[in-house]
């Protein structure tokens, strides 16, 4: 990777914006899982005690563009952040307006560039006003590294000095080195809610690992895909085709029971059930109790397993026993283990399991897309600009 890093910066006195992904689970206003922001703390105190003047910025969540809303505020990141640091993390909005002022031990954190129109697009003019705000950008946000966006890619090109943040270098090497020689089976665990992004993701694992379980939105298509009837589940229905092309390249074991309810709710009624009896008005929440035992099985015989994404929605007790039950064989597995995701992050929290996984990445998204061999668009953007 040739590009500058922070390390090689002098940042005394200089307005250091530093792109982090503080994207975590919020619940009532309250982080539910701080990993990501655990592991941003490194860089953060280096660049104050440099004598920078710390600007960060991330996104949160997924919210329409150019609408800000209050579900999708990082005051609770601010606010949580602002603990963990032991000094205050002031929170700005009207950043594009006024350029934030700085106040001596303060901590500026931008409001969600995802509030800002063209943030996705990686739009030139947004870019060149995020690149205003600072003298140095740093670039730090691993786990959303593998998206070309205004905060991620374009403020590179316009800055008057961008690098790579300590996390962002330290999570490419140790991956790069976890990754060089994988003892066999490689097993990928595969789950979570992006259904469209991940299934073309796991196209490129399928080339690389011996079995890959799915879980999650991502399962549930492959379930409709074998011919069963998914009700109301979360799955991608202009994607079966794709998905019976992929159980013909590599093995995918399809659950053989599942969990449902007809509500998604902290109080729906969980039912186990054979995956052929799903009715039309319920929704697959998790694998069964039968699955879970022969994944976990396979999972403990693999010698190296890459995990991104829950199996089930494991936010709600009665619908993590198949997540529980695969973190446990995860965690009694011999096997070299790498886990990412931002809820995948809160998963192993949950279920107490962070000591016994391999190695822990903030990416999930930009980990798979890592581990399939592309160069992160983020990356590249920092290497166009120590040209
Ligand atoms: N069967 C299901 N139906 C609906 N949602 C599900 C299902 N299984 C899991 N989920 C939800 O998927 C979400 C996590 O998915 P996601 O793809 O965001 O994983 P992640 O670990 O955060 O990875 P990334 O960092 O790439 O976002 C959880 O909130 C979980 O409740
Ligand atoms: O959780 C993630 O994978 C990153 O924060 C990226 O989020 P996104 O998939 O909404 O771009």
């Amino acid at each position: 990777m040739n590009v500058r890093k922070m390390t090689d910066l002098d940042l005394d006195g200089q307005r250091v914006l530093i792109r982090e992904d503080l994207n975590v689970p919020v619940k009532n206003g309250q982080v539910t899982s701080d990993a990501r922001l655990r592991a941003a703390l490194p860089t953060i105190q280096a660049a104050l005690e440099a004598g920078g003047k710390v600007m960060l910025m991330s996104h949160l969540g997924r919210p329409t563009e150019g609408e800000p809303a209050e579900e999708f505020s990082l005051a609770p990141v601010a606010e949580h952040l602002s603990g963990l640091l032991g000094r205050p993390v002031r929170l700005v909005e009207d950043y594009l307006e006024t350029a934030p002022a700085f106040t001596d031990g303060e901590v500026v954190l931008l409001e969600n560039v995802r509030f800002n129109k063209g943030e996705k697009k990686d739009d030139e003019a947004l870019a060149k006003a995020y690149a205003a705000l600072c003298d140095v950008y740093v670039m730090d946000a691993f786990g959303t590294a593998h998206r070309a966006q205004a905060s991620t890619h374009g403020v590179a090109r316009f800055a008057p000095a961008a690098c790579a943040g300590p996390l962002l270098a330290q999570e490419l090497e140790a991956l790069e080195k976890a990754l060089a020689t994988p003892k066999r089976p490689m097993t990928a665990i595969v789950g979570g809610s992006k259904v469209s992004t991940k299934l073309e993701v796991l196209n490129a694992l399928s080339e690389k690992c011996d079995r890959i379980i799915v879980g999650g939105g991502i399962a549930n298509t492959f379930i409709a895909a074998a011919g069963y009837n998914v009700g109301k589940s979360l799955h991608e229905a202009d994607l079966v085709e794709a998905a019976k092309a992929l159980m013909d390249k590599v093995e995918i074991p399809l659950p053989s029971d599942v969990v449902v309810a007809t509500e998604f709710s902290d109080s729906a009624t969980a039912v186990t059930k054979p995956v052929d009896q799903v009715n039309d008005d319920e929704m697959i929440l998790d694998i069964g109790p039968d699955t879970a035992a022969r994944l976990g099985e396979q999972l403990k015989a693999a010698g190296t397993i890459l995990w991104n994404g829950p199996v089930g929605v494991f936010e709600i007790d009665q619908f993590g026993h198949g997540t529980e039950a695969l973190s446990y064989a995860i965690a009694e597995s011999d096997g070299f283990s790498i886990a990412g995701g931002g809820d995948t992050l809160a998963a192993i929290d949950k279920y107490g399991i962070a000591d016994r996984v391999s190695y822990i990445s903030t990416g999930g998204g930009a980990f798979l897309e890592y581990v399939e061999g592309k160069v992160l668009p983020a990356v590249a953007a920092l290497e166009a600009a120590a040209k």
